[in-house]
C-alpha cells in the first residue's frame, strides 16, 4: 500500500449513543480531503456509528475502525469479538497492539502479531500500535523496545505486507497526560522507526503509514503533522469532541 495521511480517533471506553449523534452532526460540515479520517467507538456502537455515517453522507470521508479484535476467527471464546464479525458490520480499520491492552490485558507482541496477521487475511486495515514507557525511555531501550515491537509482526506477516500495517507510535508516557512529545522528537523517533523498517525493505519503508499519538490535541497538531515522518495521529481524548477533532484532521491537508 502507499503512504497514506490518517487521523484515527480512539474513543477508548468513553462514549455513548450521544456522543455518536453529536459527533455526527458536529462532523457533518466536514470535507473531502487527502486525510482518511477513522473513527473508533467501543464495540456496542460500531454498528450505530457506521450507519449514521452513511446516513450522513459522510461514508466517503469518514470510516469506522475497531480498538482491538479477536486472534480467532469463532468458537468458544467468550467475550472476544472476530474479524469475520467486524467484516459483516462494514468495519474497515482495527487498532491492534494498544498500550492499554499490553499493559492492562497483558497482550504480548506475539498475540500483536497474531492479531495483525487475522485482520489482514480478513481484509482489514491494522493500525499496530508501538511505544516506550517513561522508564524505558529514561533506560536508553526506546530503540530496543520499539524493535522487540515491531520485530514480530514482520516475522509473522513478511516484510511485504507489512506495507499494509500503519503504525502508530504512541510514547506511553504521553498518552492521556497532556504531555505530548515534543515535534522534534517524535520525529526523531518516527525517522528511526522507518530506517528500522528500511533496514528489511526500502520500498515498505517509504509506503508505511505512521501516525503519532499521545496528548495529540488542536494546539500541537500542526507542528506535530509539519514533520517529513509523521503521516498523522491517533487521538484519544481530543477526538471525543467533535470541534477539535476536526482541527486536528484539517491540520494533516496537504501533508
Ligand atoms: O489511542 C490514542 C492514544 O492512546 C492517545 O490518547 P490521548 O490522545 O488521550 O493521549
Amino acid at each position: 500500500m502507499t503512504r497514506r495521511v490518517i487521523v484515527a480517533a480512539n474513543w477508548k471506553m468513553n462514549g455513548d449513543s450521544a456522543l455518536v449523534d453529536s459527533m455526527i452532526s458536529g462532523l457533518s460540515d466536514m470535507e473531502s480531503s487527502n486525510v482518511e479520517v477513522i473513527i473508533c467507538p467501543s464495540f456496542p456502537y460500531l454498528s450505530d456509528l457506521n450507519q449514521k455515517i452513511k446516513a450522513a453522507d459522510l461514508d466517503n470521508i469518514i470510516q469506522v475502525g475497531s480498538q482491538t479484535v479477536s486472534k480467532f476467527v469463532g468458537g468458544a471464546h467468550t467475550g472476544e469479538v472476530s474479524t469475520t464479525m467486524l467484516n459483516d458490520l462494514s468495519i474497515k480499520y482495527v487498532i491492534v497492539g494498544h498500550s492499554e491492552r499490553r499493559s492492562v490485558y497483558n497482550e504480548t507482541s506475539e498475540q500483536v502479531a497474531s492479531k495483525v496477521h487475522a485482520v489482514l487475511d480478513a481484509g482489514l486495515n491494522p493500525i499496530l500500535c508501538i511505544g516506550e514507557t517513561e522508564a524505558e525511555r529514561a533506560d536508553g531501550k526506546i530503540e530496543s523496545v520499539l524493535l522487540s515491537q515491531i520485530q514480530p509482526v514482520i516475522d509473522e506477516i513478511g516484510i511485504e505486507r507489512f506495507s499494509d500495517v500503519v503504525i502508530s507510535y504512541e510514547p506511553v508516557w504521553a498518552i492521556g497526560t497532556g504531555k505530548a512529545a515534543s515535534s522534534a522528537m517524535a520525529q526523531e523517533t518516527h525517522y528511526f522507526i522507518r530506517q528500522l523498517i528500511a533496514k528489511q525493505s526500502k520500498q515498505v519503508a517509504a509506503n508505511i503509514s505512521l501516525l503519532y499519538g499521545g496528548s495529540v490535541n488542536a494546539a500541537n497538531c500542526e507542528e506535530l503533522f509539519a514533520q517529513p515522518d509523521i503521516d498523522g495521529g491517533l487521538v484519544g481524548g481530543a477526538s471525543l469532541q467533535a470541534e477539535q477533532f476536526k482541527i486536528i484532521c484539517s491540520a494533516a491537508k496537504g501533508k
